[in-house]
């Protein structure tokens, strides 16, 4: 700001030099030696202008990545604290817009809009102050115009800021419309739904360029106005000057206009507006920041559920892993799902859950993992508890093999990794495999079958240190050889000593548990010990 400043008093006394110039060259006192002063000024100014400039650019530039830097962190902050159950009510698609798009959007306000808005008072009242001393009237001329510019700057604007918001769920909803689409693209075309699918998808689209379309018309018009205000009063002012010098104004101050003092007020005149001028070209940052802060806000104000932060300690946790006492679990619009329910997990246990479908078995793995909060009830938890997750659909990121397995460890080297792939019935593939370990996999597993991706998935397991693994419906919908494999790895995990509990259906790994729990609707139905 402090450059910006500087820099707009440089231009203003740049003007004044060149003003100077002009009038000693045209009343030709002094020859040349009487120019170089000036000239040598105006050269100055304009490196000193040019660095001032700069360096604001810089600073303007560095402040608004930091804020934007420090946005993105708050909002990854704010989505981990409302925890996996609580994001499905958001569009992967719609959040990924938000954190990428408009936190992008507020780089616009925070390096333009919001220095130019603190400067754009300083540079016009400097000149008015210098027009005043030179013909006061000129003064009154370029002050009574002023106002004009913002006043139809925030009428355009308010306009403009409306429509950004519309163009922002616009952006989000399409981003999600188009990866549903993409995503489902087998199942469109295996039902014939592809041309219908692509007919949506344009119009979405083309719904979204109009809208584009209608605020860059806005922001067009904006700056019309401001440029029709301003020529208009820069017009008056020559005018008035013009007819200054001619002396055909008998009265005021012009009859005190000198060459120099006419050059430097019509010099001044266009500068008098720069500031907001420039401010108008950035009025549409400050709208889609607007809108853009609107979005991240309301975002921002969902309240994570304080009780899945502070689970209370166990006593007993050299023995015990986890507790449930009387917890229970209500989703909005459905009451009740789980509960009350009692439930210990000594280290070492495996414990089978089982019941019909609806009955709240994975729920109840949601509450064991802090997921979501209990409702009623305390959940204990020993010191050192970190588990692992599997369920049917892994989570498989973007990238190479190597960077899935080092999701939970990080630190493992190749060989750790080939040893859990070697565990997980996957070596034989990735020896054969030319990038082996770098070998690209798609989201959600791409490029691998739906066994392959459990199977990387327990490898991923066999490679954490957590002592406790959740399972909810690991087998699912695959087939006998894969199912076999991943039951033994299961044996393998609870051999090393890992707790394991596991959602099932599967008679096999029912079996395999020391413990059985059966619910229907929300509530345990008998717990055995085999
Ligand atoms: N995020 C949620 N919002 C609202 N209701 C939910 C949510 N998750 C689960 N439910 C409801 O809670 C109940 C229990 O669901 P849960 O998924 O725990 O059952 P389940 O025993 O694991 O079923 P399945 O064997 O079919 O996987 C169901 O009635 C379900 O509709």
């Amino acid at each position: 700001m402090l450059c910006g400043g500087l820099a707009g008093l440089a231009t203003v006394g740049q003007l004044v030099l060149l003003a100077g110039l002009i009038d000693v060259v045209i009343r030709k006192d002094g020859g040349v030696a009487a120019v170089w002063p000036w000239l040598m000024g105006i050269l100055l100014l304009l490196g000193v202008r040019a660095l001032l400039s700069i360096a604001q650019e810089l600073a303007a530039q560095r402040g608004s990545q930091r804020l934007r830097q420090r946005v993105r962190r708050e909002v990854l902050d704010h989505l981990a604290a409302l925890g996996p159950v609580r994001l499905t009510q958001y569009h992967t698609a719609s959040l990924a817009h938000q954190w990428v798009e408009q936190v992008e959007a507020l780089d616009g306000y925070a390096a333009r809009f919001w220095v130019q808005m603190r400067l754009v008072a300083l540079v016009p009242l400097v000149i008015l102050v210098l027009v005043a001393w030179q013909d006061w009237l000129a003064a009154i001329l370029l002050a009574l115009t002023a106002p004009l510019i913002p006043l139809f700057m925030a009428l355009v604007g308010m306009g403009a800021e409306a429509l950004n918001r519309e163009q922002f769920v616009a952006v989000a909803r399409l981003s999600a419309h188009f990866v549903d689409r993409v995503r489902g693209i087998t199942t469109l075309r295996l039902f014939g739904a592809g041309p219908r699918a692509t007919v949506e998808v344009v119009a979405a689209a083309d719904d979204y360029r109009r809208r584009s379309l209608r605020t860059l018309r806005l922001a067009f018009l904006s700056s019309a106005v401001l440029e029709f205000f301003s020529s208009v009063a820069i017009a008056v002012v020559a005018i008035y000057i013009g007819f200054g010098l001619l002396g055909d104004i008998p009265f005021g101050p012009a009859q005190d206009l000198t060459l120099f003092s006419g050059l430097l007020i019509l010099l001044l005149a266009p500068e008098f507006f720069q500031p907001l001028r420039t401010l108008s070209l950035f009025y549409h940052d400050r709208a889609s920041a607007l809108a853009a802060s609107d979005g991240l806000c309301e975002l921002l104000a969902e309240t994570p559920d304080e009780r899945r932060h502070v689970p209370d300690r166990l006593v007993d946790d050299a023995h015990l892993l986890l507790s449930l006492q009387g917890v229970t679990l209500d989703h909005s619009g459905r009451g009740r799902v789980l509960g009350p329910i009692d439930l210990v997990i000594p280290r070492g246990d495996v414990l089978a859950i089982s019941g019909p479908s609806g009955s709240g078995k994975s729920s109840l793995l949601q509450v064991l993992a802090g997921f979501v909060g209990a409702g009623e009830g305390r959940r204990l938890v020993a010191h050192d508890l970190a588990f692992a997750w599997m369920d049917q659909r892994p989570l498989l990121i973007h990238g190479s093999l190597a960077d899935n397995l080092a999701l939970t460890a990080p630190d493992a080297d190749d060989c750790r990794m080939m040893a859990a792939l070697e565990r997980a019935g996957l070596g034989a593939l990735v020896r054969a495999l030319p990038e082996g370990l770098e070998t690209s996999i798609g989201e959600g597993g791409r490029g691998l079958s739906g066994g392959q991706a459990q199977r990387l998935a327990l490898a991923r397991i066999f490679l954490s240190n957590a002592p406790l693994v959740l399972l909810d419906e690991p087998t699912a919908s695959l087939d006998a050889v894969t199912e076999g494999i991943l039951i033994e790895g299961f044996r393998e995990l609870a051999a090393e000593g890992r707790t394991l509990v596991i959602a099932t259906h599967h008679p096999a790994l029912m079996a395999m548990g020391n413990r059985q729990l059966i619910m229907d609707a929300g509530r345990e139905v008998t717990c055995a010990n085999q």
